[in-house]
């Protein structure tokens, strides 16, 4: 695969459990040997500059790999040791909301705050890039949002940001680029929009599984583009709303069963995803 990050943009990555997206960060960060290709960072080989370059960007580090023990200024004070070039470390605390937190043990800490910490010891080295792979999982709703918010601080602030995310009303409404990969291959990489628009302006139409409807009578509904089983519930992908709606009400009706729960609406990131990598799985059902 070939792609670049542009400066100054939040760059998200998504793909299915397995797809690549933790091997992939890892190479770019130099943590792992590519069998083949060739990466560049800040315009540096990132087999040959690994440590210069490890300066420059910022990693959010796992909370296993954060010494449980250690209280939170002790950490901030750690880890910027490690770098030739630090951030204001009580400015830093201010800004992420640290600064009632710095006598509290990192352990002790719930889910939000440990990823708090996480993103304050990413920026301990004022960073040029931030690589952040899965910054929001396992965060309650409003703590996600505050990861995000604080994620799209850092980009406002002239850092280039590369995130991978399961999330994809997140990834659309926050990355400003998206790879998808599946398999290890870049499969597509746009704006959420442009992304969304491939879908040719097509409106998407939901409703309960009633169990009995064959996909393939779904998805040979006139101006149906695309069918997906998604659990209890089947999306249909239309190019004309109103013609689709009108035989899919006959379908039901001549086939003794109720379109229920229904909603319609536009495409959505999540749409773009599962078109571009259930494609095998749709196939084999
Ligand atoms: N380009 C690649 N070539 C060969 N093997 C790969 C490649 N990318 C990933 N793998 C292998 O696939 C497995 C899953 O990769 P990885 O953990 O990076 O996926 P992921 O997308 O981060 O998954 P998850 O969403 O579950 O975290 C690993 O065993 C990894 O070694």
């Amino acid at each position: 695969m070939t792609f670049g990050v542009r400066q100054g943009e939040i760059f998200g990555i998504v793909g299915p459990n397995g797809a690549g997206k933790t091997t992939l960060i890892e190479m770019i960060e130099g943590l792992r040997t590519p069998d083949g290709g060739q990466i560049e960072v800040l315009g540096l080989d990132v087999g040959k500059h690994r440590e210069a370059l490890k300066q420059r960007y910022g990693v959010l580090l796992q909370s296993t790999s954060i010494p449980g023990r250690a209280k939170v200024r002790e950490l901030l004070q750690l880890f910027s040791s490690f770098y030739r070039k630090t951030a204001d470390v009580e400015q830093l605390s201010r800004s992420l909301r640290l600064d009632d937190k710095q006598q509290t043990a990192y352990k002790s800490l719930s889910g939000g705050w440990k990823q708090r910490v996480s993103l304050a010891l990413a920026l301990i080295n004022d960073p040029e890039i931030v690589f952040l792979d899965e910054p929001s999982m396992g965060l309650d709703p409003n703590a996600r949002s505050e990861m995000w918010e604080m994620i799209v601080r850092m980009r406002n602030e002239g850092r280039t940001i590369v995130v991978t995310t399961h999330y994809m009303e997140e990834a659309e409404a926050l990355c400003d680029r998206i790879a998808v990969i599946d398999k290890g291959r870049l499969v597509a990489l746009d704006t959420p929009r442009k992304l969304i628009a491939r879908l040719g302006g097509n409106r998407r139409i939901s409703f309960r599984n009633p169990g009995t409807a064959a996909q393939h009578r779904l998805s040979s509904l006139p101006y149906v583009v695309q069918a997906d089983w998604l659990g209890e519930e089947i999306v249909l992908h239309s190019s004309n709303l109103d013609q689709t709606l009108k035989h899919l009400f006959r379908l039901a009706e001549s086939e003794n069963w109720l379109v229920s729960e229904l909603r319609l609406g536009d495409a959505t990131m999540n749409d773009v995803f599962s078109q571009l990598t259930l494609q095998e799985r749709r196939q084999a059902q």
